[in-house]
């Protein structure tokens, strides 16, 4: 998906390509990026032009990227922070860490030495891969306008992309969007659990499942009404869909669970601040 304006997405050192770096770099390889270095222990797939190396001394001197993408685990940010330092005096920083806090990470960077620099955070999802994702990101005072149309740029390639303007707002982000794919994929699992419980072959209930969350997911893509409206049509009174709502919905069943599950993520977004 592109809304940016056209050419290739600007030279990138992206730091840790794992689940989340894989999927934003597979998004970004899709619409064209600019030569970029890869910094992964556990990469060696990456196609040319872009580069990897195996550890930050393994970068080169004269890379000048225009962007440092950080997505390790919030747990390695103070390992990798001094590490990449050099980088961040002359590119700003985008963290898609969960928890970690634009003071935090700016503090470590200038603990270092690198006074200017700027740090952004973003909360992509993994959708991002095939250009359907979700990012939410948060910019201090200090990042400029050309910073900020930087990120979205490159973020718009993978998908859809909202700005906040009160960095605590990024814990509930994380837990809604940044983690809500899990949520989706266990609906899927437990779909077809389900239906292999009350008879199907297993691979006609994994098929069903896969197909009508991925249809619904559609569906409400394309849909202007509300999920609320579209589940409405499903549900004719009496049916069969309104017995299962009637478990589904008690105050109770999804309703008190969704609120905890998402309270729980927020709550150890926070956690991970420190
Ligand atoms: N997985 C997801 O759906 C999402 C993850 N995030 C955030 O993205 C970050 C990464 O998460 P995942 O991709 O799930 O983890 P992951 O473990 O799959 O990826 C981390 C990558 O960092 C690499 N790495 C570890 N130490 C390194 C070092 N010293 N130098 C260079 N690379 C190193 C690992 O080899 C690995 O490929 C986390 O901070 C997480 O909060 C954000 C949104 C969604
Ligand atoms: O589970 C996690 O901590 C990361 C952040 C959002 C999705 N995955």
């Amino acid at each position: 998906m592109t809304d940016g304006p056209a050419g290739p997405l600007p030279p990138l050192l992206l730091v840790g390509c794992g689940q989340m770096g894989g999927a934003m770099l597979a998004g970004w390889l899709a619409d064209g990026l600019a030569p970029s270095v890869i910094l992964d222990r556990h990469r060696d797939d990456i196609p040319a032009p872009h580069k990897v190396a195996r550890q930050a001394s393994d970068l080169p001197d004269d890379f000048a990227p225009a962007l440092i993408v950080l997505a390790t685990k919030p747990q390695k940010a103070a390992e990798i922070l001094p590490a990449i330092a050099r980088f961040a005096r002359h590119a700003p920083v985008l963290s898609v860490m969960a928890g970690k806090t634009v003071g935090g990470l700016t503090a470590s960077l200038e603990s270092v030495g690198t006074e200017a620099a700027v740090v952004i955070r973003a909360m992509p999802n993994t959708p991002s891969a095939i250009g359907q994702g979700m990012t939410v990101c948060y910019a201090p005072p200090a990042a400029t306008e050309a910073q900020r149309a930087l990120c979205t740029r490159l973020l718009s390639a993978v998908g859809d992309v909202a700005w906040v303007a009160e960095e605590a707002q990024m814990d509930a982000v994380t837990a809604v969007s940044g983690s809500g794919p899990a949520y989706v994929f266990l609906l899927a699992e437990l779909m077809e659990q389900a239906g292999i419980a009350q008879g199907l072959p297993a691979g006609l209930a994994r098929r069903i499942a896969r197909r009508t969350v991925s249809g619904a997911g559609a569906l409400l893509a394309q849909s202007e009404s509300d999920a609320a409206d579209l589940r409405r049509r499903v549900t004719s009174p009496g049916g069969t869909t309104q017995a299962a709502l009637d478990i589904l919905m008690a105050p109770t069943a999804w309703p008190a669970t969704m609120e905890a599950a998402i309270a729980a993520a927020a709550r150890r977004a926070r956690e991970l601040a420190s």
